[in-house]
């Protein structure tokens, strides 16, 4: 079948943020030339935006819809109701301001979050806590919504690896494509006053594998780094959008790229994200492929597991190995995008945050 073409000629940037649609692999029978052209087009957009919306992804409009809705909910409960299901050190399920902000503290950020670990969500005992008269609808809804993002973060990765350049081998990404390791991440952002000073998320690219965004389809908020422009991602109700995140950047050896993003708040209405974060695997060494390392292109970042970024022993994974940066800079001084990012886009020391941005 005919698969959408990407890529409209138009002068506004955001009506540019590519648009791959899986339609064509949805078939029971998958046309190869079909599935070719999607691998190039996904190729494409990582290279030059490290990001991409998606439709015809999979995930039933339905699966989508009833996640948001049972998230809602959570963020109309009394604050000291939400905070019953406080997420404990050591997990990776529970609320709180969400691992973007990790602990920082800043009267101008005004988002929340509420997380879930996949396989082990623990949405049940998270809908006990928050509904102690029960809410089974809760638990079946994340879980459902959690258990499809992952295997769509599955596909896509896989198309992600087909369509790198040097043709790498399926070998050194195996591990990448098997893993059953994610989170998802039900951000809210409360209506602001001042939504030129208030901050959604700060600037930051997302440390994991890559990221799958669903923004519902009428409050504006993501915005990526195109060109040194903040562009902002238009809602779509039937879109997903793709981030590459900073995993993806290691093991390429910066072929592909991190995309910087932020969340914006709104004037008039609430605005509810649910993003589902891939994690690589906990226990293998975490290092650029052979395919992207030669004598003139050595490896940019130092070797880790996953399992150590978790227990907190490696702090920046984008800390080139160059000698050129010391340990004492910031994250975000080390993000290249970071540097050309433009308007609103000022070092987030300068914005009164603290500068270490994790996002697992
Ligand atoms: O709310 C959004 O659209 C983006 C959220 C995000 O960047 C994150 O949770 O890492
Ligand atoms: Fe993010």
């Amino acid at each position: 079948m005919e698969a959408k073409r990407l890529y409209q000629p138009q002068q506004n940037l955001s009506d540019r943020i590519p648009v791959i649609d899986l339609a064509a692999l949805q078939d029971s029978h998958v046309d190869e030339s079909e599935r070719k052209r999607i691998i190039v087009d996904i190729a494409n957009a990582c290279k030059n935006w490290g990001a991409f919306q998606l439709v015809n992804h999979g995930i039933h409009q339905d699966v989508i819809e009833n996640a948001r809705e049972q998230a809602r909910q959570v963020f109309e409960l009394p604050s000291e109701t939400r905070w019953k299901a406080k997420r404990e050190q050591g997990s990776l399920s529970g609320y709180g301001n969400g691992p973007v902000i990790g602990d920082a503290v800043d009267d101008k950020i005004v988002s929340e979050a509420i997380t879930f670990g996949y396989p082990q969500s623990e949405a049940a005992v998270i809908a006990s806590k928050l509904w102690p008269n029960g809410n089974p609808g809760f638990g079946l809804s994340i879980d459902r919504y959690n258990a499809d993002s992952h295997k769509l973060a599955l596909t896509i990765m896989r198309l992600i690896v087909e369509g790198l350049q040097p043709r790498a081998s399926l070998a050194h990404f195996q591990p990448y494509l098997t893993e059953q390791f994610g989170l998802l991440r039900i951000n809210h952002y409360p209506v602001s006053n001042h939504p030129a000073r208030d901050i959604g998320l700060p600037p930051h690219i997302d440390d994991t594998l890559l990221t799958i965004v669903h923004q519902g389809s009428d409050v504006e908020g993501l915005e990526l780094i195109k060109d040194g422009e903040w562009v902002s991602v238009p809602p779509r109700r039937d879109a997903l959008i793709v981030i590459v995140a900073a995993v993806c950047q290691v093991i390429t050896n910066d072929t592909y790229k991190a995309c910087l993003h932020r969340a914006v708040p709104n004037r008039n209405k609430t605005r509810l994200s649910m993003v589902y974060s891939a994690y690589p695997p906990v226990k293998i060494t975490i290092t650029a492929a052979p395919e992207f390392v030669s004598h003139t292109h050595p490896p940019l970042y130092k070797p880790f597991t996953w399992s150590e970024y978790l227990r907190g022993k490696v702090r920046h994974i984008l800390h080139p190995l160059d000698g050129l940066q010391s340990e004492k800079k910031d994250a975000d001084t080390q993000n290249p995008y970071a540097k050309s990012s433009g308007k609103g886009s000022e070092p987030l020391q300068d914005r009164g945050m603290r500068s270490e941005i994790r996002s697992y």
